[in-house]
């Protein structure tokens, strides 16, 4: 089917109260590894967060990395391991996951955003301090916490940095890498450092982009929207689990905490992040506070 110019026209000036609603806002979007497969989609996710930043919005990438860590732990002869959604992170798995977020995939997203004519800065949090963590603990059923290494939960963000490279017009691409005390690093999920990131800076929206058409109920159907009691029930009956639970915990924390509108959306649809945004087309699920 071939789109005609007054289609075209009509599409493009529905976009006009999106760009003048979200002027001058900061967007937190949650680049998932899960949703970094394809070639074309990730030149299609680079120019959607280049046009983003030129007409006026500041865009902040944050990105994961699960599978590519995966690939190279495989690599090195290892298995990736998870416990609640959490990679569990020995030395030599900490070393992969620098390599793999701190580099070769936060590389790569800056490359393809500047090739489109953005100033993308790579970022973790090691840099200038930013992103504070220590070492974390999950809870279990018996009440002991359970030990999976170099996993981090964030202490502080300290958002003077990302503001700084949003005035300068830069757009900023982050690894979540979290720095303790003494500089070690930690490992911290992607959907955690988005979700918090997201509140330190006021931001208008939360997006996280994966790979599901969002979340879906047992019977695999879509929920468009989501309220944290319903959040409670799909959790106790096992809906929602694996790498959905500390997104949707995150989520939840960020749209309880202000921050205008939280979407898990596919990232796997070609300019969904401009759909999302700029488009009355609802995609994927809306998390509500209440
Ligand atoms: N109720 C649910 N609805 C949709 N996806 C779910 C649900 N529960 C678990 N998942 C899983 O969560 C995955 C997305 O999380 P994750 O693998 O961490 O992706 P990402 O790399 O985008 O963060 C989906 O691919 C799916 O397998
Ligand atoms: C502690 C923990 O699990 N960290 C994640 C960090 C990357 C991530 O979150 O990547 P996705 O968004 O692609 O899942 C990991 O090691 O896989």
């Amino acid at each position: 089917m071939t789109i005609e110019a007054a289609d075209k026209a009509s599409i493009l000036s529905e976009a006009l109260p999106y760009i003048r609603r979200f002027a001058g806002k900061t967007l937190v979007i949650k680049y998932g590894g899960n949703a970094m497969t394809d070639e074309k989609l990730k030149e299609d996710f680079a120019r959607d967060v280049v046009m983003l930043k030129l007409v006026g919005m500041n865009p902040v990438v944050v990105h994961g990395g699960g599978p590519q860590i995966n690939q190279l732990l495989e690599r090195v002869g290892k298995q990736g391991e998870f416990i609640q959604g959490m990679r569990v992170t020995d030395a030599e798995t900490m070393d992969v996951v620098e390599m793999v977020l701190g580099g070769l995939v936060n590389k790569e997203i800056v490359s393809l955003i500047n090739k489109h004519g953005g100033k993308a800065v790579g970022l973790t949090g090691k840099d200038g301090h930013f992103i504070r963590a220590k070492k974390l603990y999950l809870s279990s059923a018996d009440d002991e916490p359970i030990d999976i290494g170099q996993v981090g939960e964030i202490e502080a963000i300290d958002p003077s940095l990302v503001s700084l490279l949003d005035t300068r017009d830069f757009i900023p691409v982050i690894a979540p890498i979290g720095v303790g005390p003494d500089g070690e690093a930690y490992n911290i999920n992607a959907d955690l450092v988005a979700g918090r990131l997201a509140e330190t800076l006021g931001a208008e929206k939360l997006i996280l982009m994966t790979n599901t058409p969002g979340v879906l109920d047992k019977e695999g159907q879509l929920l468009t929207k989501l309220t944290a009691q319903r959040v409670d029930e799909l959790f106790a009956d096992g809906t929602i689990h694996g790498g959905m639970l500390p997104k949707i915990a995150s989520a939840l924390e960020a749209a309880k905490s202000g921050v205008g509108a939280v979407h898990i959306i596919d990232g796997r649809v070609p300019h969904a992040l401009l759909l999302e945004i700029m488009t009355a087309a609802g995609v994927g699920t809306m998390i509500l506070a209440a």
